[in-house]
């Protein structure tokens, strides 16, 4: 397959931009946009990285655009208004486009399924809620608190005879669940097993939090593949639909925006499927910089730095 290169690198590979003010200086010069990821790059769970407020808010002196990309469901775009201030980041709520403001968009705006049956079963957090709720669409599962428990003989017949079903579901959407439990999965090979569509916020297998790894939202519906045989559509990072959806609402030129992203498989991507002038690989999270500098790699950034706060030279 065709190397996934960026156009901004150079041929001798990406450019190491850490403790190279000039270089830092034109690489920041090239765009008008920046697209953030923000797990592991930003911060790794309630972990802030340093320097992170002073970096957004140079890029903002230079009157830089920017727009925070991440694939993390389990928050709304208000919760992480409210991460945003807790940190002293500066940001408004209109700046997050997260995965699951992407699904919601997606089923109200594109899927639009006819009533009654648009009810989606959530396989997720508050974040999938919450943005459902912003577009109007009906849902059940997610943090319904009667689904964290065991499974009982009983619910084996009744999820069997649908009496354990709600009739108006149409789609099952998955996103990272820290609560996953046997009758979540069961309801929801249920639905699919009664033709409803199968979406995903995102599938990074997985997550970055408090400096290491841990099973991310792809690795929280492979249970539901294997058990129902089917893949799921993914909304999030490196989904093209997301960068339509996102060119659409903040309308910019591609040739001068840049993707920042820790991950390669979904941010880096991201931002080459897309088309963007630029990307840039942050190395505090999930991708190390031998999986792009070994020979024959096959997604590489046009650049990146040890730390985001490096861009401060
Ligand atoms: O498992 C997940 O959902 C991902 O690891 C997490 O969401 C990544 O978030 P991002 O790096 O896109 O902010
Ligand atoms: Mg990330």
């Amino acid at each position: 397959m065709q190397a996934v290169r960026s156009l901004v690198g150079g041929a001798s590979g990406p450019q190491y931009l850490t403790g190279d003010k000039s270089a830092i200086d034109a690489f920041i010069d090239e765009f008008d946009v920046f697209l953030f990821d923000c797990d592991g790059v930003l911060w790794s769970g309630d972990h802030l990285f340093p320097s992170i407020p002073e970096t957004i808010s140079m890029l903002r002196e230079r009157k830089k655009q920017l727009v925070f990309v991440t694939n993390n469901s389990t928050k709304s775009r208000a919760d992480y208004k409210k991460k945003f201030d807790s940190m002293g980041i500066q940001a408004s709520e209109e700046e997050v486009f997260g995965s699951s403001y992407s699904a919601a968009v997606y089923i109200s705006r594109i899927l639009k399924l006819p009533e009654p049956k648009n009810k989606v079963y959530v396989l997720g957090e508050s974040g999938v809620e919450q943005e459902l709720k912003s577009e109007g669409v009906p849902f059940c599962g997610g943090t319904d608190p009667l689904l964290r428990r065991e499974m009982t003989p009983e619910d084996f017949k009744h999820v069997s005879d649908g009496s354990l079903l709600d009739d108006d579901v149409g789609i099952v959407l998955t996103g990272l669940d820290y609560h996953p439990s046997y009758i979540k999965y069961a309801l929801g090979q249920a639905y699919l097993r009664r033709g409803a569509k199968f979406l995903a916020t995102n599938i990074d297998s997985t997550l970055p939090s408090a400096g290491t790894l841990f099973p991310g939202a792809g690795s929280i519906s492979a249970p539901l593949i294997q058990a129902s045989g089917q893949e799921p559509l993914a909304l999030g990072k490196p989904s093209q639909a997301m960068m339509d959806a996102i060119e659409g609402k903040f309308q910019f030129d591609r040739k001068k925006a840049c993707m920042v992203g820790d991950r390669m498989n979904t941010d880096i991507e991201f931002g080459i499927k897309g088309g963007l002038g630029g990307t840039l690989c942050v190395l505090t999270g999930v991708s190390k910089k031998e999986e792009f500098l070994a020979s024959g790699a096959k997604v590489v950034p046009s650049a990146y730095v040890d730390a985001l706060g490096d861009l401060l030279g």
